[in-house]
């Protein structure tokens, strides 16, 4: 996979440009973190990356998580992976999932400490759990590249940690907007700060300090 890149990239809603023009290019292999405040641009320059960057299939994790809440959680994990199986597989799945799905997303469950409620529908869980689910789903469809939006807001401490652990192992390269400044810092090598639908600061993270992002709130 060759570098991937942004060039005065726009966004409007109506007559009112809200992100842009903006240039980016994303290294292979590189963890960046998206801050800066509410409505800065941060939700719709992942939708600008997922819009341009389809072709390399990116797995979304979208703020609003997209989940089914009648489904269960092990359905809604399914879901990740559904393209690659055939449509009378996906069906007779919605009834009786096969083993050997069940082998492979129940580990991953227990990873993220959710195995308990994997037949529990989804609209039974709280926040943190639906997020973890939605982690779950996006790992499960794996690939390359992970376009997450506020990925662990729901969550605080250890299971924020494990989240962020679990979701930067599995995909190589990845961006992912956090309000929460210090694990962007310690989960990510790179930070993009937003402000006003423009890139604001581009430093590696370990050349800042959660004083140095302050700024852009
Ligand atoms: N559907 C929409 N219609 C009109 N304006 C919108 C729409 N969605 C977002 N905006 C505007 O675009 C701007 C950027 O919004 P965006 O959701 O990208 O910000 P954000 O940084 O992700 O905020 P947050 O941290 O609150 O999620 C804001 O001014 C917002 O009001």
């Amino acid at each position: 996979m060759n570098a991937l890149a942004l060039r005065d990239a726009v966004a409007e809603y109506g007559t009112i440009r809200v992100l842009g023009p903006l240039s980016l290019t994303l290294a292979i292999g590189e963890h960046v973190a998206l801050v800066g405040k509410s409505g800065a641009g941060k939700s719709t320059l992942l939708s600008v990356m997922f819009d341009h960057w389809r072709d390399r299939h990116p797995a979304l994790m979208p703020q609003d998580l997209g989940l089914v809440p009648t489904l269960s959680v092990f359905h809604n994990v399914y879901m990740g992976g559904l393209s690659r199986r055939r449509g009378w597989y996906n069906l007779v799945t919605l009834v009786r999932p096969f083993g050997r799905d069940v082998r492979v997303i129940l580990p991953l469950l227990e990873r993220l400490d959710i195995a308990d409620k994997c037949w529990t529908p989804v609209g039974e869980l709280s926040g943190g759990e639906r997020q973890r689910v939605a982690a779950a789903r996006a790992i499960h469809q794996g690939g390359d590249l992970l376009l997450a939006d506020e990925p662990v807001s729901a969550l605080d401490g250890p299971l924020a940690e494990q989240l962020m652990t679990a979701l930067t192992t599995a995909y190589p390269t990845a961006v992912l907007a956090m309000h929460d400044v210090e694990l962007a810092l310690r989960f990510t090598d790179r930070v993009v700060g937003i402000a006003d639908g423009c890139i604001a600061l581009d430093e590696p993270s370990h050349r800042l300090t959660a004083q140095d992002l302050l700024p852009l709130y």
